[in-house]
């Protein structure tokens, strides 16, 4: 049985940046996949989803561009072509990936990891053993269960369509169902959403959910709140009829699940580890990664928290600094994670929503600003950009930043930064603004 220091068993965004930090500090490291390198985010995730985002910008661009005196610009998007496209950047990226691998000094096995033993894990039948292993294996789309659910695809079969379908139904509120929903619209698709409550992105702060909503609507996206598929028909003409129940039926010619997603823990054998999961497959971690079992770690997706790369990255590296270079402090904050919903405006997030803070504090205040940003004054789309902080105490310290609007997504880096830092409003107010930007307002407002 080959023997390593560090096993870990996944490499995307956790496997593959632990895996690369303890081989940075001398640990001999196997780092075994079953597909792809770079997991989800590199895969079926961040990565392609923002390029469908930039496409879908461009569009945007190419619409708003005779306000600025552009006359006859020629919008035809070729799908295929941009699929290819997207599709030879990643496995360029996949490429670089297994190039840093090697550079580290990582070995890597493909193929699927099980747990075989306390501390032995086996890949088509060889096994491998180490003092300390990492599952890192992220999760898979969630498919409901019900009549005909096949016949619609996930998010992964998103970046799959060969063809941009004319009529799109998206099921679901969470952010990656915006966003997919805005990448359809913003490319000329027609676009359903299917919202099983009242609201879209439940835990994000009222503001930003609702200028989300209105904006889609005026987009011409329809949001059908209180709707829930029943079923699903195959049509003659091959489009999908989606029925609704009492809510009335659909006919589409695509529907994408964006229900959630399920951890990669089933197939694991983790009890032959003894690692203990919860009943949905996650597997809980205290503060330092560990799992119930010593010496066996979790990070990232397949422990249910801040399900985001850049988290499992943080998390993997804090790691292997605690086991490696005998930090025994390190770990990962998950306080003040900042996040952006790469929606159509897109959104930045950071800390406590107003709602979380007056649970919390009895004493806050809160800031708002609303206005067309200046790039759309002269053309017809003119979406609203809104900000909001949600300050506490007599000090008014920022316990919240929140942002929609064009940029909001390279603008909030910065902020997170100030408010991880324990900002006041009056540091806000003391920095001077950057003219003319949306940003500025974020330390204008009164
Ligand atoms: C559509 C979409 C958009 C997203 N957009 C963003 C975004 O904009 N920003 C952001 O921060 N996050 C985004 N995410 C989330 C992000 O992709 C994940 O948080 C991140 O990939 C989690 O990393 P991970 O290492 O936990 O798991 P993953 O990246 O999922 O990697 C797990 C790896 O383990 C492998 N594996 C599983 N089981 C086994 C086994 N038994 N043996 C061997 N290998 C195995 C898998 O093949 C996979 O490669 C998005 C996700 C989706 C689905």
């Amino acid at each position: 049985m080959k023997e390593y220091d560090l096993i870990a068993i996944g490499g995307g965004s956790g496997g593959v940046a632990t895996a690369r930090r303890a081989a940075e500090y001398g640990a001999r490291v196997l780092l075994i996949e079953a597909a792809r390198l770079g997991g989800t985010c590199v895969n079926v995730g961040c990565v392609p989803k923002k390029v469908m985002w930039y496409a879908s910008g461009i569009a945007q661009a190419l619409r708003d561009a005779p306000g600025y005196g552009f006359a006859d610009v020629a919008g035809h998007l070729d799908w295929a072509t941009l699929k290819q496209r997207r599709d030879a950047y990643i496995e360029r990226l996949n490429g670089v990936y297994a190039g840093m691998l090697e550079k580290s000094g990582v070995e890597l096995r493909r193929g699927f990891a099980r747990f075989a033993g306390p501390r032995v894990v086996e890949v088509e039948g060889e096994r491998f053993t180490a003092p300390h292993i990492v599952i890192s294996t992220g999760g898979r789309p969630a498919l409901p269960e019900l009549p005909g659910a096949e016949l619609g695809i996930d998010s992964d079969g998103f970046f799959a369509l060969e063809a941009q379908p004319r009529r799109v139904a998206v099921v679901g509120a969470g952010y990656i169902a915006v966003e997919l929903a805005g990448v359809f619209r913003g490319l000329g698709s027609e676009v359903s959403m299917l919202v099983r409550g009242d609201r879209l992105l439940r835990p994000f702060d009222a503001l930003l959910r609702d200028e989300l909503a209105a904006q889609m609507q005026e987009d011409g996206i329809a949001l059908r709140f209180g709707t829930q598929a029943r079923a699903l028909h195959r049509q003659a003409d091959g489009s999908v009829l989606v029925d609704c129940g009492e809510a009335g039926s659909l006919e589409v010619d695509a529907l994408v699940w964006a229900t959630g997603r399920q951890p990669n823990t089933d197939r694991l054998q983790l009890a032959a580890a003894g690692i203990e999961a919860d009943a949905k497959g996650t597997i809980p971690t205290d503060a330092f990664q560990n799992t119930n079992v010593p010496g066996i770690y979790a990070i990232g997706d397949i422990t249910g928290r801040a399900e985001l790369t850049p988290v499992a990255i943080a998390a993997g590296r804090r790691l292997a600094l605690r086991l490696f270079r005998g930090a025994a402090d390190s770990k990962l904050d998950y306080e003040n994670i900042p996040t952006v919903v790469f929606s159509h405006p897109a959104i930045g997030t950071v800390g406590l929503t107003e709602e979380e803070a007056r649970k919390r504090f009895t004493d806050v205040k809160v800031y708002t600003t609303r206005f067309t940003a200046m790039y759309n004054a002269l053309t017809e789309h003119r979406p609203k950009t809104a900000m909001k902080l949600v300050c506490v105490g007599a000090e008014e310290r920022i316990v919240g930043a929140h942002v929609i609007g064009d940029g909001a997504d390279e603008m909030l880096q910065g902020f997170a930064v100030a408010v991880k830092m324990g900002a006041r409003k009056a540091d806000f107010d003391d920095t001077i603004a950057i003219h003319p930007t949306s940003a500025e307002e974020f330390v204008t407002m009164r």
